[in-house]
């Protein structure tokens, strides 16, 4: 059995005031049958990860440097997430591959710094509108998911994959429920050929206007262990009733 995982990605938004969300998923969550998963901007996972202390909330980065240390400004290293109170990071969001130009190449290197340092890493793929339109989403994703993960060290307690096709992104639209069942099943299938039974293991969460209202259905779709919630995560009431929908599927 994969345990499911509820994770949020706040992207860049929040401030100390919005902690006060955190206190609410806190409370209502100090135990559960699920991972709960929260990712700040870097400026408040210390924070946050105090706010958290003793509930069943984990704190995540979203992003790290392939690097342990050294001459880069502005960035941030997979031991310095550790050492703020992560425990996961977000890696390769599709934002961050446009954004930053980031490769998989590069995905995968920051995956590795990421296992070095104990973090479970959140990896990300997803196709574009065009590229679905076309008939490549399994071609695109597949070749995420070949270039972005490492050879060693890939478990099931170590990395999860997160599904988000680009044009369901912050849009209000989602695949139908078929359509996120093929690529699930698909990225299942990818991940049992390269790593035997870690493969089964390996949580895979979808990603892409998760809301209150469409959870439960997403959550009941073949080889969906959770969500990766971007604005529905902002909110504790949208988040806990996301959390709630996992704790019951
Ligand atoms: O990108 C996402 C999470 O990483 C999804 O964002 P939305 O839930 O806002 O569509």
């Amino acid at each position: 059995m994969r345990r499911k995982l509820a994770a949020g990605n706040w992207k860049m938004n929040g401030t100390g005031k919005s902690l006060a969300e955190v206190v609410e998923i806190s409370k209502d969550y100090m135990t559960s049958n699920i991972d709960i998963l929260i990712c700040p901007p870097a400026t408040l996972i210390e924070r946050m990860a105090r706010t958290a202390v003793d509930s069943a909330v984990a704190v995540g980065g979203q992003d790290c440097h392939a690097k342990p240390s050294g001459a880069h400004t502005g960035d941030i290293s997979a031991e310095m997430l550790t050492d703020a109170g992560a425990t996961h990071v977000i890696l390769g969001h599709s934002e961050r591959r446009a954004d930053h130009g980031e490769t998989d190449a590069d995905v995968r290197a920051k995956t590795q710094a990421a296992l070095a340092a104990g973090l479970v890493a959140v990896v990300c793929v997803g196709e574009t509108e065009a590229q679905r339109d076309a008939g490549d989403t399994l071609a695109v994703v597949g070749a995420q998911l070949a270039g972005s993960l490492p050879d060693a060290g890939v478990t099931g307690g170590t990395v999860v994959v997160a599904y988000e096709p680009v044009w369901a992104i912050g849009t209000g639209r989602v695949p139908t429920l078929d359509q996120i069942a093929e690529v699930h099943d698909f990225l299942r299938t990818e991940l049992v050929k390269r790593f035997g039974d870690a493969g089964e293991r390996i949580r895979l969460l979808y990603g892409g206007s998760v809301k209150p209202d469409n959870a439960a259905e997403i959550f009941a779709t073949s080889n969906v262990d959770g969500a990766l919630v971007g604005g529905a995560s902002l909110k504790a009431t949208d988040f806990s009733a996301i959390i709630a929908a996992l704790e019951a599927a």
